[in-house]
Order: C-alpha cells, then sequence, then structure tokens
C-alpha cells in the first residue's frame, strides 16, 4: 500500500470531512453561490504563495539532490501553472494580479499556511512532505471525482476549475508527489515517528476543511 493511502486509511474522518466538504458539493453541482468562491480564490492565491515557499522549504530539507528536483517541481507547478488559474478566472471580474497580491489574509489562511512552514521549519522533510499531501493529493482526488460525475458540464460556473484540477498536468504533478511520499517514507519512517506523521497529516486535512468553511462564510 502506498504511504499515502496509509494515511488517508488512518485519518479517515478527516479525510472525509476536507473532500467531501459542503463547499466541494456546491462546486460540483454549480450551486455554490459566486461570493463564496471568489473569497475562497483570492485567499486560495495568497495561500499559494504561501505554499510555493514551502516547497522551496522542501528544496532546503532535502537529503539528495533527486529529492531537490523533487521539491521543484512543486514550486514551478504553483508559480508557472497554479497561480495562473487564479489570476485568469479572476479577470473575469476584473480583478488584477496586483489586486491578488494585495488582497488581505484571512485567518483561516494564516493558520492554514503557517501550521505547514512550521512542520517544514521544525521537522526534516518526511514532516513536511506529511503537511503538504493533502493539499495536493486531495484536490486531485476532488477533481477526478468531480469530472468522473460530470460536474465539468458546461453550464457549471465552476466548471474551468475542476477542469484545471481533473487535468492531466495536474494529476501528474500529484501523482509524483505521491511516489516522491513513498520513497522518504520509505527511506526514513519508523514506527515510533508513525503517530507524529499522522498528526500533521491530520491537522492538514482540518486546516483543509476549515479553508472550505472560510469560503462559505463569506455568504453575507
Ligand atoms: C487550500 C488549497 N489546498 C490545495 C490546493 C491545491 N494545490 C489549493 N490550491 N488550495
Amino acid at each position: 500500500m502506498k504511504f499515502f493511502e496509509r494515511l488517508k486509511a488512518d485519518a479517515a474522518p478527516q479525510w472525509a470531512g476536507y473532500t467531501r466538504h459542503a463547499f466541494v458539493k456546491q462546486l460540483g453541482d454549480g450551486t455554490l453561490p459566486l461570493e463564496c468562491f471568489k473569497h475562497y480564490l483570492v485567499q486560495d492565491y495568497l495561500f499559494l504563495i504561501q505554499f510555493a515557499r514551502a516547497y522551496a522549504l522542501a528544496v532546503y530539507k532535502s537529503p539528495s539532490l533527486v529529492d531537490m528536483r523533487r521539491s521543484l517541481e512543486g514550486v514551478k507547478a504553483i508559480l508557472d501553472v497554479e497561480l495562473d488559474l487564479h489570476v485568469e478566472l479572476c479577470s473575469q471580474w476584473d480583478m488584477q494580479r496586483s489586486d491578488l497580491e494585495n488582497a488581505p489574509e484571512d485567518t483561516p489562511t494564516m493558520a492554514y499556511t503557517r501550521f505547514v512552514l512550521d512542520a517544514g521549519m521544525s521537522g526534516d522533510l518526511l514532516d513536511l512532505q506529511a503537511a503538504l499531501a493533502p493539499c495536493i493529493l486531495g484536490y486531485a482526488e476532488i477533481g477526478a471525482r468531480l469530472k468522473g460525475e460530470g460536474a465539468n458540464r458546461g453550464d457549471n460556473p465552476y466548471g474551468r476549475w475542476i477542469e484545471e484540477y481533473s487535468g492531466e498536468q495536474y494529476q501528474d504533478v500529484a501523482q509524483g508527489f505521491a511516489d516522491w511520499f513513498d520513497d522518504t517514507a520509505n527511506q526514513v519512517l519508523t514506527g515510533h515517528r508513525y503517530p507524529r506523521v499522522l498528526s500533521l497529516f491530520e491537522k492538514a486535512c482540518r486546516l483543509e476543511s476549515d479553508f472550505w468553511q472560510m469560503g462559505l462564510n463569506a455568504k453575507g
């Protein structure tokens, strides 16, 4: 069993709370109020900037050149691809890149991103990967599931978002991350360490749920 599958099974309630959140359901059926999506997307832009820093920290925490290159893939996927999706989606509401960059961070954005950065600062590469994993692997699972349910249909206002996360490029990056996470666990995981790694994974899932909830709470 892949290491990620083991964590997912042991953190089943937290994983379900994140990947089956009401925000995700409403994205899929197209009923999510636009103001909720907009607030989420602006915050997600700010979130991704901090996540790019977390992948850069993974470069620093990498014990080998191979790990450094794999960390760098994460930095590039955010800076060269994912942030551009947000700029593209926000441009339809006349929001420019600078508007996104200058928006104030909401509390759940700060809580989640600083948690991940701290997990990496105070731990090793495996700790950092455990805190990063729900982000990249959860969205891959959500995107694929929503597409499988036909939620990317033309009349869904959130179809473009679903296309992005179910698309080959994102799915490949996620698969690469899962393989890398597995390799690190095979190299350094001990039975003694597992509870701490699981706890980091569970906390990141809870912070993902709070992030969706922040979007829902934006409804006036
Ligand atoms: C909060 C959050 N979690 C995950 C992802 C997918 N990289 C994201 N864009 N935003």
